[in-house]
């Protein structure tokens, strides 16, 4: 079998591996028998998709766009995402006291229906009474609806707005940001903090208004009926309601703090666990895992065991105090009518009334459990947005012209942390279309020089320069589009390999990505697979081997046709064919070039002009691959070494 044996995607190819772009992009129309599930649309269903197609909504193209720097914009709050939606806003909360006034017409109707209707025996209005009742019901449930549509509106708009605020400030933060936080985290916050959020815009903060609004109108009924029964109900309920919702409050206060934070970590491990199933299954560790994912899962069992409990004392506890306050009603009241100081309408109308008062508060545990977590997810989110980039661009940056490619690093001090420095005093001058290879042992900072070139982090002292300008004052696209990078574990995206390869330029032709594949010797490889271009590339590009991920990432570098190539070599082994194919890739790739390798192999540091040698210290020699062996130091000492094992 041939070293590309499996082709791009394999005859495995499922649906993962469609392309970027939607039902459009996917294969050659109507193309079937591929071999490859799911790479086409069968002709006999062409027709119902353009008729699906044309009844799409179109969207608003969305106001947020990407800037470098944070826009200033004002923290996140739930009024402010209303208030970004106002006239919908307004709407909804007009429609609420609209709902809340048809809907306590009821019991007032009920009044009038036995006090003139029933007691005086005058039909007329009784009926007009009943017909009333029902003309309430319909405009409550038009009201509703309409309100209903206006929140629907608002909680897609603002969670929309919020979800690409929040991957636009992702997209922004540095790579110390990735570093510190887990990925599960920042998923979390994508998903069940907006979620929560959506649902609160939705129906939570309408109900909220709506029984809020509700309890406030029975209250002024109550008293406008009978000013003392009213007074002597609520006084007998309101203090107990009182202490048991804030108690309530304080306890849910803990309890969806702890689920919040819970789940994020149930997250990170189960993201973790599916980036690292490989190194998983192979070191069999999927029991330890399934017990250590039991524990997190145990953890948010625990949190939600919580707010189960708290809210099962809270509801049942405010339905018994709203029970008694009727029974206090029932003996009061009928002791009023008793005397005549009441009419038996104006009792029914209190207690359908009294019921009033209390329904919404058995809805607001639930509304105030919504309202816990969306404001949960405010406060997270807030923390988010208020991370600010370390690598920030300058406010008035200038676009780096196109370079000649010198690359001066000058006094250069960084460490990840302040108290560990990696590099110490680096000065290091790359002249234009110079190859400069760095080698030396793990962990010296080679990797690190790359990150600094690209401002990936930036120095702690000194600068760097590209043809005498600062990193820190261009804009930092302008720095990127002319450096070509090629990092030590090529990533490739789920889309199809014209998707990846024209990565970083997106605008290319297909002539160039042609000219890319056979600049590394690909030609035969994709030529081979029947979707040519379009064949399809899987999650981080696990469906090619890590010989062809490196030869596509080298493709991707050179068909941007940077000035300055920036090459992370990757430290797998390659058998002797692959590590060829990209040993000429790479020449085609340097060529005319100024350039960085930091070198795991010397075979690579030998193609370069000049080598450095670094250690922890910093830069040891320096000087061509015969200038070095003829110094008889420490690359003299590594190569002897490595060609002892070649
Ligand atoms: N993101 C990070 N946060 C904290 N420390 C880091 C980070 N990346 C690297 N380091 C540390 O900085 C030092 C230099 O790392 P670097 O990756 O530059 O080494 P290297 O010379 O390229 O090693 P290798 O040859 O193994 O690729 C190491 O001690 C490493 O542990």
């Amino acid at each position: 079998m041939s070293m590309f044996g499996g082709g791009f995607g394999g005859p495995g190819s499922g649906p993962g591996g469609a392309p970027m772009g939607g039902v459009g992009g996917a294969g050659p129309k109507g193309q079937s028998g591929s071999g490859i599930p799911f790479s086409g649309i069968p002709a006999e269903l062409m027709a119902g998709v353009e008729r699906l197609e044309a009844n799409e909504p179109t969207h608003p193209v969305p106001r947020e766009t990407f800037t470098q720097r944070p826009r200033g914009e004002r923290p996140l709050s739930m009024f402010s995402m209303a208030f970004a939606h106002r006239s919908v806003f307004v709407w909804a909360v007009l429609l609420v006291v609209l709902e809340t006034l048809l809907l306590q017409a009821g019991p007032y109707l009920v009044q009038v229906g036995i006090d003139h209707g029933m007691v005086p025996g005058d039909r007329k209005v009784l009926l007009l009474a009943a017909s009333g009742f029902v003309v309430s019901v319909i405009a409550g449930w038009l009201a509703t609806s309409a309100r209903i549509r206006q929140t629907g509106r608002l909680a897609a708009d603002a969670t929309r707005n919020l979800r690409i605020r929040v991957f636009g400030h992702l997209q922004r933060l540095s790579m110390d940001y990735y570093t510190e936080e887990k990925a599960g985290v920042i998923m979390t916050r994508m998903s069940s903090d907006i979620e929560a959020l959506q649902q609160l815009f939705q129906e939570g903060l309408a109900q909220f208004a709506v029984q809020g609004l509700t309890m406030l109108l029975v209250t002024v009924v109550l008293f406008s009926y009978d000013v003392e029964l009213a007074a002597i109900t609520l006084l007998l309920v309101v203090p107990l309601l009182l202490a048991t919702s804030i108690w309530f409050r304080r306890a849910s206060d803990v309890g969806y703090g702890r689920q919040r934070d819970t789940i994020a970590a149930m997250f990170s491990d189960l993201s973790e666990s599916l980036q690292g199933a490989r190194v998983v299954t192979a070191h069999n560790r999927q029991d330890r895992n399934v017990v250590n994912h039991r524990a997190f899962t145990g953890r948010y069992r625990d949190a939600n065991d919580f707010t189960g409990h708290i809210a099962a004392i809270y509801g049942p506890g405010t339905s018994v105090i709203g029970m008694a306050g009727m029974a206090a009603l029932l003996f009061i009241g009928g002791r009023m009518v008793l005397r005549n100081e009441l009419s038996l309408g104006e009792l029914t109308a209190f207690v359908l009334y009294l019921n009033a008062f209390f329904a919404p508060v058995q809805q607001l545990v639930q509304l105030y459990t919504n309202y816990q977590q969306g404001r949960a997810a405010v406060t997270k989110l807030r923390e988010l947005l208020a991370v600010q980039p370390t690598v920030l661009e300058h406010p008035e940056p200038v676009d780096l012209p196109a370079v000649r490619g010198e690359i001066k690093f000058k006094g250069v001090f960084f460490g990840y942390q302040e108290s560990r420095p990696v590099l110490k005093n680096v000065n290091l001058h790359i002249a234009p279309g110079e190859t400069v290879a760095c080698v030396g042992p793990t962990g010296a900072g080679k990797s690190t020089l790359a990150k600094l070139v690209t401002r990936l982090h930036d120095p702690d002292r000194g600068q760097i320069l590209i043809d005498g300008v600062d990193l820190r004052l261009v804009s930092l696209s302008s720095l990127r589009r002319q450096i070509g990078v090629v990092p030590q574990e090529p990533f490739m995206f789920v889309g199809s390999l014209r998707d990846n390869l024209a990565f970083a330029k997106p605008e290319a032709t297909d002539d160039e990505i042609w000219a890319a594949v056979d600049a590394v010797g690909l030609r035969e490889l994709v030529e081979r697979h029947e979707l040519g271009l379009d064949a399809p590339l899987h999650e981080r590009g696990q469906s090619v081997s890590s010989g062809q991920r490196q030869l596509l990432a080298l493709a991707r570098a050179f068909l941007a046709q940077p000035r300055i190539v920036v090459l992370d070599e990757a430290t797998s082994n390659l058998d002797l064919r692959s590590e060829l194919r990209v040993e000429q890739a790479l020449d085609r790739l340097l060529e005319g070039r100024s350039a960085l390798l930091i070198a795991h192999r010397l075979s690579t540091a030998m193609r370069a002009d000049r080598i450095i040698v670094v250690d922890e210290s910093g830069i040891l020699e320096t000087g061509s691959h015969t200038e070095l062996l003829a110094a008889q130091g420490r690359y003299a000492d590594m190569f002897a070494t490595w060609s002892a094992h070649t």
